[in-house]
């Protein structure tokens, strides 16, 4: 039976909510993952250094099986030189969210004023602290990414010595942006080196298929897959598993936010091998990570096996994506 084994896998985009939810999934990144960068936008979203703690214990406690690092972020405002010395101890990076853009993003920036960002953005970076961001315009649903490029120019050139994070990217224009700025990294989902807009809505409508950024066209996928496969080493996995209850997905007004986290390592491995590109999975899985924020996670190996492996409908009565389908990788063993 054909095996691959990855090290100490990381997932550089994990929401793992909070109370029931997190009870839920957490469970099942620290399976597989040595570690995450836990997404910080929960109700009310994790502003200060007693919530990054406190969440931060919460995640732990919600493990107590497997040895997982949940890398702590904070939801961006326009903080002080003397907070961000104080959180910088206890945090990976700040992820920043337009306000009002995608789930829980209410409190985020409403105008891309450079100068009213600069304190913060100039300690960040003399701090080194990465800015992660969510980049979407209020446009067009299909243009919001595409439109978002002169805040990261803005962003990039204004301050040459941050290190900043296009989170999601969908777009041949974001990977585009990756040998423009020397200051320009990305994370790329499992779920957008599969879908198109056509897996969304071509069809019938697809709603564990529905998240922010939305899936784009067939050349947007082709650019990211061409920068993922290869492992360019500007770019890591972040799987921006996004889990809402099946009430909040399968209903009018359906959630944005695609849950993967516990078929991410079988997807990637199926993706990789198809392309024949199996060699570059470690890279993109964990060693780009390591090097772009400097981290090193404790030992892991997980063993995948090339056999036929069915999605669970619901994992802990979350429905993942790609329920009910049969793939070719299945986790073989962990340790
Ligand atoms: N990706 C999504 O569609 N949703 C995310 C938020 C985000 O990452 O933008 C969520 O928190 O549900
Ligand atoms: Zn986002
Ligand atoms: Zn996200």
């Amino acid at each position: 039976m054909k095996t691959h084994t990855l090290l100490m896998p990381l997932d550089m985009h994990l929401h793992l909510r909070d109370a029931v939810m997190l009870e839920n999934v957490a469970p099942l990144s620290a399976y597989s993952f040595s570690g995450a960068l836990i997404m910080p936008n929960l109700v009310p979203p994790v502003t200060t250094i007693e919530d990054v703690k406190a969440y931060k214990e919460r995640i732990i406690a919600a493990v107590p099986n497997d040895y997982f690092e949940p890398y702590m972020t904070l939801f961006y405002k326009n903080y002080d030189k003397r907070f961000l010395s104080e959180v910088k101890e206890h945090i990976t990076a700040i992820k920043l969210y337009p306000a009002g853009i995608t789930t829980n993003s209410e409190g985020g920036v409403s105008s891309f004023d450079i100068e009213e960002m600069r304190e913060t953005l100039d300690a960040m970076s003399i701090l080194g602290i990465p800015l992660c961001v969510h980049g979407e315009t209020d446009g067009f649903v299909m243009d919001r990414e595409a439109e978002f490029m002169n805040i990261y120019d803005l962003l990039a050139t204004n301050f040459p010595d941050l290190k900043i994070i296009m989170e999601h990217i969908t777009t041949k224009e974001a990977v585009a942006m990756l040998d423009k700025h020397k200051n320009l990294y990305a994370t790329i989902t499992v779920h957008h080196l599969l879908l198109t807009l056509d897996d969304v809505v071509g069809g019938m409508m697809m709603p564990h298929n529905f998240c922010k950024p939305i899936a784009k066209r067939p050349e947007d996928l082709d650019a990211l897959l061409s920068v993922a496969l290869e492992a360019h080493p500007k770019v890591m996995f972040g799987s921006d598993s996004a889990p809402h209850s099946k009430e909040k997905k399968e209903c009018s007004g359906c959630a944005a936010g695609v849950f993967s986290a516990p078929i991410a390592l079988q997807l990637l491995c199926e993706i990789f091998e198809q392309y024949d590109k199996l060699d570059n999975l470690q890279a993109f899985v964990s060693d780009n990570a390591q090097n772009i924020y400097g981290i090193c996670p404790e030992f892991k190996e997980v063993i995948l096996e090339k056999r036929p492996f069915v999605i669970p409908d619901t994992y802990n009565g979350v429905v993942p994506m790609y329920a009910g389908k049969i793939i070719n990788w299945a986790i073989e063993s962990i340790e």
